[in-house]
């Protein structure tokens, strides 16, 4: 059972201000932390622990040191872009590589590896899905408004180039369209030099009834 939405998680937990200071060194993720950034740092909420038996995958198993040991996200601040170009779903068409909706930067070390000093393409899926829902979850919540809970019903991965560990990267997540409860949305993780790593693309289906 839940008892807690992910308005209220957002809302209400705390950004590490040791991530903040951790990844603001790293000319790559300074744009963002900027204060004049069109993006906001959030709660990365599925690395917090809320005491329940959720989200174990990100607040534990890979949040240690040799794993995935730093992780922030990041919102484009509603309003940062004054009526932009929307389709018939009220989806902003303006999103995209240059202008995503949301953004996680991820400290990847050793204890992810398939190669040696290559991170496991089974972990960056699963960056990929999490921003991904989180990115579906962030609109839903603070740009369309709707209610209910959205699954990953189908998540394609292209991989362009391995992912060298440790490493940071950055992993950029936009909505591309809107059909009744199907959520389509796209992603691209870049390493610290802007070298597209690989790319996805996922679909999320909005539940009939509560989880
Ligand atoms: C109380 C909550 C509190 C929240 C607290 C928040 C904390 C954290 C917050 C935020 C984190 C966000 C990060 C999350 C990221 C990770 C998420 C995961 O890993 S989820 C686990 C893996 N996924 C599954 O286990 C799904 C398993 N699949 C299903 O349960 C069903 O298939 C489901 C619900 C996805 C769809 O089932 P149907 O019965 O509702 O819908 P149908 O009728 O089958 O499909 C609807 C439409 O979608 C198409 N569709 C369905 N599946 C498709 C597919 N795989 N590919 C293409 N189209 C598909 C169908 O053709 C249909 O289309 P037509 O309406 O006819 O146009």
């Amino acid at each position: 059972m839940y008892n807690h939405t992910y308005k209220e998680l957002i809302t209400k937990l705390q950004v590490s201000q040791e991530d903040v200071d951790f990844f603001a060194n790293m000319p790559f993720a300074r744009p963002y932390i900027d204060n004049t950034s069109l993006y906001q740092p959030v709660p990365f909420v599925s690395r917090h622990d809320k005491g329940d038996l959720s989200d174990k995958f990100f607040n534990k198993a890979i949040n240690s040191h040799d794993t995935i040991p730093r992780a922030l996200a990041f919102m484009q601040r509603p309003g940062s872009l004054h009526s932009p170009p929307t389709d018939e779903n009220g989806i902003d068409l303006s999103q995209g590589a240059e202008n995503p909706f949301f953004i996680t930067f991820c400290q990847i070390e050793s204890g992810v590896n398939g190669y040696i000093d290559t991170a496991h393409g089974g972990v960056l899926a699963a960056l990929f899905d999490e921003t991904l829902g989180l990115c579906a979850e962030s609109y839903r919540v603070f740009v369309s408004e709707e209610g209910g809970h959205l699954l990953t019903a189908s998540l394609q991965v292209s991989y362009r180039s391995p992912v060298r560990t440790p490493s940071a990267v950055i992993i950029k997540t936009w909505m591309r369209r809107k059909e009744g409860r199907k959520w389509f949305l796209e992603a691209q993780l870049l390493d610290q030099d802007g070298l597209l790593k690989a790319e996805a693309k996922s679909l999320y289906i909005g539940l009939k009834s509560a989880l």
